[in-house]
């Protein structure tokens, strides 16, 4: 768990980077921060490994002040994957990968195939990629090495700065879609920084909503967000899609489903899976041009879902 307890920054220059912040992040959880331009999100981010030091507050990490610990000592247990990943232009990948469990002091061999592993686990085929040097591969595989290094000690906690920022739309959903499978496996305790609420309400468990001048607007699950912004700056932060947005994170409720009787197949857009988030059975209707879908759990077949099904489970999945 990461707890920040009134903490601020305040630089030499006079600059208020962040003001008075209290956030707490609960043990396998992922924590976005998102705001606008300078608003104090890496400033935050690089408190908790201590490359800044707070002027105000404390950050206390599984029951531990950080200001105790020895910060190279810190950052090893921590990691960290910023977006231009840093990776040394004359090692080749399986060393860079390498580089926390060697200062660890891991065995040689050890170290190396715990880098092989790791470059498996984020979709790099060792085979292909441990021999090659950074300038050799695209920018989409350079974040995968740098999420790999951060995870090469299995560190409890990993702090991200604009992780899949450097990259294209397409291979920028993907390096997202991949790392959210890794963290329902490894179950870290992520801090991630992002301007994009696209991308804080797809991958956060909670949200931080920073307002400039380091001031926390709202902390809250991406529904809550979304669906009931704390302020007008919130509200326009999110944007006038925000119903829209909505749609891809909230769940489907089976308790809200409608029974299958009296329906027949060709009135259903198709089928949908449980686990499925309601923008897909809203273009799943809007595709078919039907006004009702069928919700199945394995072969299970657990009832229809109809547009005005949609909106009540947006709504109380805001008043919950
Ligand atoms: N070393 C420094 N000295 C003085 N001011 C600084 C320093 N580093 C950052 N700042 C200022 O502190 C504020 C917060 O910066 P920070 O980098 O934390 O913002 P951010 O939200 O991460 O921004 P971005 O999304 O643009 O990366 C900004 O106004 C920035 O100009």
């Amino acid at each position: 768990m990461i707890r920040l307890e009134g903490v601020g920054k305040t630089y030499e220059d006079g600059t208020v980077a962040v003001q008075s912040l209290d956030l707490d992040v609960a043990p396998n959880t992922l924590v976005c921060l998102v705001g606008p331009s300078g608003c104090g999100k890496s400033t935050t981010l690089k408190m908790v490994n201590r490359l800044i030091e707070p002027t105000t507050g404390r950050i206390v990490l599984d029951g531990s002040d950080v200001t105790d610990a020895d910060p190279v000592e810190l950052r090893r247990g921590i990691g960290y994957v910023i977006q231009q990943v840093g990776l040394f232009p004359h090692q080749d990948i399986a060393t860079n990968v390498a580089t926390v469990p060697s200062l660890l002091g891991w065995e040689k061999k050890k170290a190396k195939t715990r880098a092989l592993e790791l470059l498996e686990l984020v979709g790099l085929d060792p085979a292909t990629f441990a021999k090659r040097y950074p300038h050799q591969l695209s920018g989409g595989q350079r974040q995968r090495v740098g999420v790999a290094r951060a995870l090469a000690a299995d560190p409890p906690v990993l702090l991200m700065d604009e992780p899949f920022g450097a990259v294209d739309p397409v291979v920028r959903a993907h390096l997202q879609d991949e790392f959210l499978r890794l963290q329902r496996d490894l179950g870290k305790t992520v801090l991630m920084v992002t301007h994009d609420i696209d991308e804080a309400v797809k991958m956060g468990d909670r949200v931080a909503v920073f307002a400039a001048g380091g001031r926390l607007a709202q902390y809250d699950t991406p529904a809550a967000i979304l669906g009931a912004p704390a302020d007008e700056f919130v509200a326009e932060f999110v944007g006038r899609a925000r119903g829209l947005r909505r749609l891809a994170v909230t769940a489907i409720d089976p308790a809200r489903l409608e029974p299958l009787d009296g329906v027949a197949a060709a009135d259903l857009a198709g089928t949908i899976d449980v686990h499925a988030r309601l923008d897909e059975a809203m273009a799943l209707l809007l595709r078919e041009d039907k006004a009702m879908v069928g919700v199945t759990d394995g072969a299970r077949f657990l009832g229809v879902l109809t547009p005005n099904g949609i909106h009540a489970m947006l709504r109380a999945d805001v008043n919950r």
